[in-house]
């Protein structure tokens, strides 16, 4: 089990990133969803012991992570967003180089490690090939390799499919809920489908505070009966937005569909609308803009 306690993180320049984040997070794949700014990868290393927060407290387990960050260290796999440049060696070697840095020093046991990953990631037939030419998901998919050396038991991946194509996004999907069935795996995103498709609980960072927490399918029950639904003419967008909370608008068939909320029922030719998570996000978002608009106010 991970667990935060009221962790606060203040950059220098006095932006205050995180502000009393507290939650818990057992076995299986955690999805933290949140727009631009929210905190999110401040989140995450501090948790994966690269930051340390101005106050406050993570522990995994029994490990106490701020006073012992080696032993995390020991069980963590870390995806950050962006790896930078990678060599020109193979995938094969530079697993292997990974492998022996994290401490795996027969070359018995490296082996037996690098080709299991390999296969597991689906990058055994181009294990030869240089990781710099690699497509983008193949990447994503080496990323995961290296972050699974020496079976950690807690995996952080930073915003793991933006740019990959539907089919690599689907398979990096399934790799992520294979291995999730045995560890704690954190995810953090603004891709709502990705936490919708994958995560059985999820959270919503917004200010550097947790503004929702629970199983997207119960989050999305919480909204039931404020959600109503209209197709518009694109013209009158903006009249409805003054009118009424508009949570989100979409084209369908070139006509736009406006969801907005409202306790009870607006008329005017609105019918009730089962929310998706996207809606339960947007609205959530939109209304920690409004809560952080009146306390600056
Ligand atoms: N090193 C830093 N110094 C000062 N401010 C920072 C620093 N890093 C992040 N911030 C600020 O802290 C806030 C949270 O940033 P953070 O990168 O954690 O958000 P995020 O949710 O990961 O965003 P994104 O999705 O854009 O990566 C933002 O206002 C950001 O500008």
């Amino acid at each position: 089990m991970l667990n935060l306690n009221n962790v606060t993180h203040t950059y220098p320049n006095g932006t205050r990133a995180l502000d009393g984040v507290t939650m818990s997070i057992g076995k299986g794949l955690f999805g933290l969803l949140g727009p631009n700014g929210a905190g999110k990868s401040s989140l995450m290393r501090a948790i994966a012991t690269l930051q340390t927060p101005t106050s406050g407290d993570i522990r995994f387990g029994d490990i106490d992570v701020l006073a012992e960050p080696e032993r995390l260290r020991a069980v963590l796999g870390y995806l950050p967003q962006e790896f930078g440049v990678y060599p020109r060696v193979s995938a094969y070697e530079l697993l292997d180089y990974m492998a022996s840095l994290k401490g795996i020093v027969s070359a018995a046991d490296r082996r037996g490690t690098v080709e299991t990953l390999l296969v597991q990631t689906n990058l055994w037939n181009v294990r030869t090939k240089a990781v710099a030419g690699f497509s983008g998901g193949m990447k994503r998919r080496f990323g995961i390799a290296q972050a699974l050396i020496g079976n950690p038991k807690l995996i952080i991946v930073d915003e793991p499919t933006a740019g990959l194509d539907p089919e690599e996004r689907n398979r990096f999907h399934n790799l992520l809920v294979e291995i999730g069935e045995q560890v704690t795996i954190l995810l953090s995103t603004h891709i709502v489908d990705d936490i919708a498709d994958l995560c059985p609980r999820m959270a919503v960072l917004a200010n550097g505070r947790i503004q929702l927490e629970g199983a997207p399918d119960d989050l999305i029950a919480r909204s039931r009966g404020s959600m109503w639904s209209k197709t518009i003419e694109r013209e009158t967008l903006e009249e409805v937005k003054a009118a009424y909370e508009v949570v989100s608008t979409r084209l369908f068939a070139g006509r736009t569909i406006v969801h907005v909320l409202s306790a009870n029922d607006p008329g005017n030719g609105f019918s009730p609308v089962e929310g998706g998570l996207e809606d339960v996000y947007l609205t959530t978002v939109a209304r920690s803009r409004t809560a952080a608009t009146t306390v600056a106010g």
